[in-house]
């Protein structure tokens, strides 16, 4: 956590209300610290007209309207600076937090594919919302507080120095050593916190996956074995923040036992002093009223510290991933012009690993070559690596050594967004629609197309019919808590959003082995009609959709083991006809 980085990024900005607000909590500070004293006149009044045994009570109000007003005037400062600095510091508050959000959504967004597939989304959702809420609170009682205690403490000791130097000066003896034990307890306590923060992540993660799987989770009838392992987690983040509690509560027992001696022993010396005449009741009252607002003030400030850890530790977890840069940039490079652009995509000697698993190569020297305009299918056995190219293709991830290149430009000299955004539209087996109409959804694939464009996408996907039949057609709403589509429908609108976008390389992977035979055909229609003029790479276990495609590539365990087309593989007796064989 970089306060400097804080300040100057998200404090600047907000200036002018932060620094109104920390005026109203020095002002509020400034007449607390005035009200011990003006209550110390009233006395030493009222103890004089007592001597003076006032008769009328015109005479006795008369005396005191002068202190009374006095006091008056600083409890109606004093509500206003509160009202004050409270305002502000939820107008502060809130932007800080807005802008935090916004900071770290868009980091996450821009984080290579590995690392989201490293986290579980929940982790990261509760990052965007329980640590920045934990950073904003602790942040604004931070400033009230810690401002309006600070100020009272130092005041308060200032007014007792001026009442008595010696009795002052035992008394601040004492305040660094608490200071000092409290740091060295503030440290230990934001470990603790750090771990519990950890744990009650990854349990809302657990939680995010089973929400998310609820359909499985009921399919397996597992709900019972997933509340436990939820149990067990969130465990782990109770008992430690119950430790946790144990040792903030400790030390704010302490702190307010040692603080409560040191009002006891100002009593006792303000009495003495008192006795000799140095001072006078009005003083001792202020005296204590003083001693009393530095104990309460001390007090929130360790209730404070309390919170502070929680609120830097949230910080950190909040700024460690908005300072994270990935290792693919999402912009920035080279855009082949449209008309020069042939959508030639050549991959020599590719090899890879997935960084999450280090010890298995998937890719193995993969060269392959998809010529403009031609389709090449890739087929072969589960996990022979067939989508991971597809993935290469998109730069999702870059290989571990070997070229992909586009038209012989390396993809990695281009530049991604236009790679993915442009030039490459990619189907794959389960189709994510976002909650919205129809229509936002398939303008999703380039959301500056018309209306009449999207149309004619969707005609083109086969989707047309089904949509203008909904009674809402294209407004109709999908997706989360929206209309339930097929997995056919669903695959049109997927087709017609990748469209949209008029891509000069299409990626097929396994986009119609999801669905039933009718949903199939109408899909596999849609597609043979948009494969013309595009380079395609389909990727496909049931070989009958494959047959006809220019190239066909058999992989197995990370290689291209035959190339060829149907009649030649099938002629070769080699794995290809032995697929055919199985099938
Ligand atoms: N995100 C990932 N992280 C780690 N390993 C992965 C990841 N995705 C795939 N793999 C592994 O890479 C290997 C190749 O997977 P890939 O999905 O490319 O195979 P495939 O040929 O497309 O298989 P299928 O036909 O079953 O879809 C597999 O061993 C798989 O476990």
């Amino acid at each position: 956590f970089s306060w400097s980085e804080f300040f100057w990024e998200y404090l600047l900005p907000e200036i002018m209300p932060l620094g109104f607000a920390i005026v109203s909590a020095l002002i509020g500070a400034v007449v607390n610290m005035r009200i011990p004293s003006a209550l110390g006149d009233l006395i030493n009044i009222l103890n004089e007209q007592a001597t003076a045994g006032l008769s009328t009570a015109a005479e006795y109000m008369t005396g005191l309207r002068g202190p009374v007003m006095q006091l008056v005037s600083l409890y109606l400062c004093q509500g206003l600076a509160t009202f004050a600095y409270i305002s502000l510091l939820s107008h502060l508050g809130e932007k800080v937090a807005c802008k935090m959000r916004k900071n770290l959504f868009e980091s996450l967004l821009r984080q290579d594919v590995a690392f989201h597939d490293q986290r579980k989304t929940g982790e990261l959702i509760d990052r965007l919302t329980s640590d920045v809420q934990d950073f904003k609170s602790s942040f604004k009682l931070c400033i009230s507080q810690g401002i309006r205690s600070t100020t009272q403490t130092i005041g308060c000791i200032c007014s007792l120095y001026s009442t008595s130097a010696k009795l002052t000066l035992a008394l601040a003896a004492t305040i660094p050593i608490i200071v000092l034990i409290g740091s060295f307890v503030g440290v230990a306590l934001r470990q603790l916190s750090k771990s519990a923060q950890a744990h009650a992540a990854e349990a809302t993660g657990k939680a995010n996956e089973v929400v998310a799987n609820f359909r499985t989770v009921r399919a397996f009838a597992n709900e019972p074995l997933e509340g436990q392992s939820y149990e067990v987690l969130i465990q782990k983040s109770c008992k430690i923040n119950q430790f946790l509690g144990i040792g903030i509560g400790a030390f704010q027992g302490i702190t307010n036992i040692a603080l409560n001696g040191i009002v006891l022993g100002v009593i006792y010396a303000g009495g003495y002093l008192m006795s000799t005449n140095e001072i006078n009741p009005g003083q001792l009252m202020s005296f204590l009223v003083s001693a009393q607002m530095i104990q309460r003030s001390l007090a929130s400030l360790s209730v404070l510290s309390g919170s502070a850890v929680r609120g830097i530790t949230a910080g950190s977890r909040v700024f460690e991933y908005i300072h994270l840069q990935p290792s693919i940039p999402i912009t920035g490079g080279r855009k082949i012009p449209y008309h020069c652009l042939l959508g030639h995509l050549r991959f020599e000697d590719v090899h890879f690993t997935y960084p999450q698993r280090p010890d298995h190569e998937v890719l193995k020297g993969v060269t392959l070559d998809i010529k403009p305009c031609q389709t090449v299918a890739l087929c072969g056995l589960s996990g022979a690596g067939k989508s991971t190219i597809a993935s290469l293709a998109e730069r999702f991830y870059d290989p571990t050594s070997g070229n992909i290149t586009l038209d012989g430009v390396d993809i990695t000299q281009l530049d991604p967004s236009w790679l993915r955004g442009r030039t490459i539209g990619y189907i794959n087996q389960e189709p994510v629609l976002f909650s919205g109409s129809v229509e936002d959804n398939i303008r999703y694939g380039r959301p500056d197309a018309t209306k009449d464009e999207v149309v004619s996408a969707a005609k083109l996907a086969n989707a047309d019919s089904f949509i203008t039949n909904f009674p809402s057609g294209y407004a109709t709403v999908v997706g989360e808590r929206g209309l339930a589509l097929s997995g056919g429908q669903k695959q049109r609108i997927a087709i017609a959003r990748a469209l949209l976008k008029n891509p000069s390389i299409l990626i097929l992977d396994e986009a119609t082995s999801a669905l039933d035979a009718e949903s199939e055909r109408l899909v596999q229609e849609a597609l043979d009609r948009v494969m013309v003029d595009r380079t395609v790479l389909i990727i496909a276990h049931r070989l009958s959709t494959i047959k006809n495609a220019d190239v066909i590539a058999v992989m197995k365990h990370g290689k291209v083991v035959e190339v060829g087309n149907h009649k030649e593989l099938k002629k070769k007796g080699g794995i290809y006809s032995e697929l055919i064989k199985l099938q």
